[in-house]
């Protein structure tokens, strides 16, 4: 069985004084409730502190939106895996489409990224999908599949349990628009079904693989309930309690 995760990026948004607002926020809204699935906020680098200090007693995990895949030394401007371990922070983002576009990421750096947050016992949360014009041209599942390639030819299959998968279409990121729950299931299974052929079925199975792009309380049940959508990874509606807090309710009430 596999425990949804709700994950929320909060991109470059929410500096140190309303990321503390808004987690304050969010603690106070589950104060006294449990939560049977799994929560996420992962604030730019610059608030995790603060955010990590407001979900001190709650059940709210903390992540980071990007991390380097080199150890402590000079490296100027980058964040190690032990700094964000420190933080007790057990999830990374990796590979955003918006960090592969604007930022020159390629699937090899990623990749490294990714092997290295698996040898430090953290959970990658690595992003693919594809932009609107391959979804027009019919080739949405060759992209997604060479992503995922160069990431799973080199992640050993024991770590099934703590690889994170997101299918993030670019065209629905931000845009208000968002894929349908069938077009959101069937590239989910495709996903799956590639990792199984690439591992084998038993660990794909473990594998988790969100939903991203334009996720709201008003189409999070229906994304949700699809088999093989195991959370969503929130931009827009994690920046607001309530809709984070909504989404996490409906996740509540499914269970996989
Ligand atoms: O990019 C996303 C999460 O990583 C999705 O962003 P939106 O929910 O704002 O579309």
């Amino acid at each position: 069985m596999r425990k949804i995760l709700i994950a929320g990026n909060w991109k470059m948004n929410a500096g140190p004084t309303e990321a503390k607002v808004l987690a304050d926020k969010m603690v106070e809204i589950w104060k006294g409730k449990e939560f049977s699935q799994e929560a996420l906020i992962c604030p730019p680098y610059v608030s995790l502190p603060f955010v990590v200090k407001s979900f001190r007693d709650s059940f709210f995990k903390t992540g980071a939106q990007n991390v380097s895949n080199e150890d402590n030394g000079a490296y100027t401007g980058e964040i190690s895996t032990s700094m964000l371990k420190e933080l007790t922070c057990s999830y990374v983002i990796l590979g955003h489409s918006e960090r592969r576009e604007y930022f020159n990421e390629t699937d090899d750096f990623i990749a490294k990224k990714v092997l290295k947050v698996l040898d430090d016992n953290m959970r990658p949360i690595l992003c693919v999908g594809e932009k609107l014009e391959d979804r027009k041209a019919n080739n949405h599942q060759t992209i997604v599949k060479n992503q995922l390639k160069v990431v799973l030819d080199q992640v050993d299959k024991s770590h099934a349990e703590n690889f994170v998968v997101a299918y993030e279409p670019v065209w629905a990121i931000g845009t208000g628009e968002t894929a349908s729950p069938q077009q959101a299931q069937d590239m989910h299974e495709f996903i799956r079904t590639f990792i199984a052929s690439e591992w084998n079925a038993e660990t794909a199975d473990k594998v988790r693989i969100l939903y991203g792009g334009s996720m709201k309380p008003g189409n999070a049940e229906e994304l949700l309930s699809q088999s093989d959508v195991d959370g969503g990874l929130i931009g827009g509606a994690s920046l607001k309690a309530d809709s984070f807090s909504e989404i996490m309710t409906i996740a509540d009430q499914i269970s996989k």
